[in-house]
């Protein structure tokens, strides 16, 4: 298997070392493959990727696309990688057909195939009406989707893309997850921020956890998963107000996380999920509803991030 990337001890700060934002992060890129990265908000990811694009110079440490580091051959690494970032693009005063005709032409698409995917792109978009108008002047929504398509047009081998999904209803979040996965049938490599974990883990090969600019855990969806395998998540609406009092009652079921005004999580250990339920059904706990089922990919996440601001908390009744 081919090596994309290759991350080496990288370490970037802002403002003359005063921002941590990444941290000695070391991972490789194999060619073909989803990457997921994953982790809360200024946690280091965009700072990563606008590294392994080239937009940004590590304080330390390498980054190699092919082998060789980004930096000594960025206009390579631009033709090469198609990149869709969180910033409003530089394309706001084209049509929206424009933006991709154009973006197809620069990648060395001929006339013909410029204006075939176009067409293609707008149609799966459903914004062929829209196809004069200003990028300025369509939806949040539409704006990313164009942008999405001036990483697709042109077939770049490797796609990196922040946070594809953000602001799409969910029809347009399921059509861009299709338009990412048909890509990487075909071959490309595709390295992506995502805050839908749970829509994410249908579609990533591995997935990178990123938290205070480290490197939590980088592994296979099933892998990771497995660091969870005994353990069931219990979720719980409480009546109004009555959360705190819910999680101390029940401190020893687990660790709780309030993800909601009324709503708890814990993952609680299999072996006690027999005694939870028994002291839910008969503590008479201000209790709206709850429900036990087995942790899906956010959970995993979750869990590896209390796992490293909690190292030396047992979660065992
Ligand atoms: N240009 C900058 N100057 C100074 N600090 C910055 C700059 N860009 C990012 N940071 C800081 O670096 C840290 C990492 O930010 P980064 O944008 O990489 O996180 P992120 O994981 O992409 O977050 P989000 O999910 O909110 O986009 C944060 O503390 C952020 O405030």
């Amino acid at each position: 298997m081919k090596l994309i990337y290759q991350l080496e001890d990288v370490n970037k700060t802002y403002k003359k070392g005063k921002v941590v934002a990444n941290q000695n992060i070391s991972f490789d890129v194999q060619q073909g493959e989803i990457l997921g990265l994953l982790g809360p908000n200024g946690a280091g990811k965009s700072t990563l990727i606008k590294q392994m694009v080239g937009h940004l110079a590590p304080t330390s440490g390498t980054v190699c696309y092919k082998g060789t580091s980004v930096q000594t051959q960025t206009k390579r690494v631009a033709q090469e990688v198609a990149y869709y970032s969180q910033e409003p693009h530089a394309l706001t005063s084209l049509k929206t057909w424009e933006a991709l005709y154009f973006t197809g032409r620069l990648r060395g698409l001929t006339k013909e195939y410029a204006v075939k995917q176009t067409e293609e792109l707008l149609e799966r978009f459903g914004m062929q009406d829209l196809r004069h108008k200003l990028l300025k002047n369509v939806s949040g929504g539409q704006k990313r989707l164009i942008g999405i398509g001036t990483c697709l047009i042109g077939f770049s081998p490797v796609m990196i893309l922040d946070e594809p999904t953000n602001e799409l209803d969910p029809k347009k979040r399921r059509l861009v997850w299709d338009l990412i996965q048909e890509r990487n049938r075909q071959g490309v490599t595709i390295i992506l921020v995502t805050h839908n974990v749970l829509e994410a883990e249908q579609v990533v090969d591995r997935v990178a956890v990123v938290n205070h600019g480290k490197l939590l855990a980088i592994d296979h969806v099933s892998v990771l998963k497995q660091r969870v395998d005994q353990r069931m998540k219990l979720e719980i609406t409480t009546s109004l107000g009555e959360s705190d009092y819910v999680c101390q009652s029940l401190s020893a079921l687990g660790h709780w996380t309030q993800t909601g005004e009324n709503r708890i999580r814990a993952l609680i250990e299999k072996q006690n999920a027999s005694y939870a339920i028994d002291v839910l059904t008969n503590q008479h706990l201000p209790i709206e509803e709850y429900s036990l089922v087995p942790p899906n990919l956010e959970d995993v996440y979750f869990h590896i991030d209390d796992e490293q601001d909690r190292p030396a908390k047992a979660e065992v009744v």
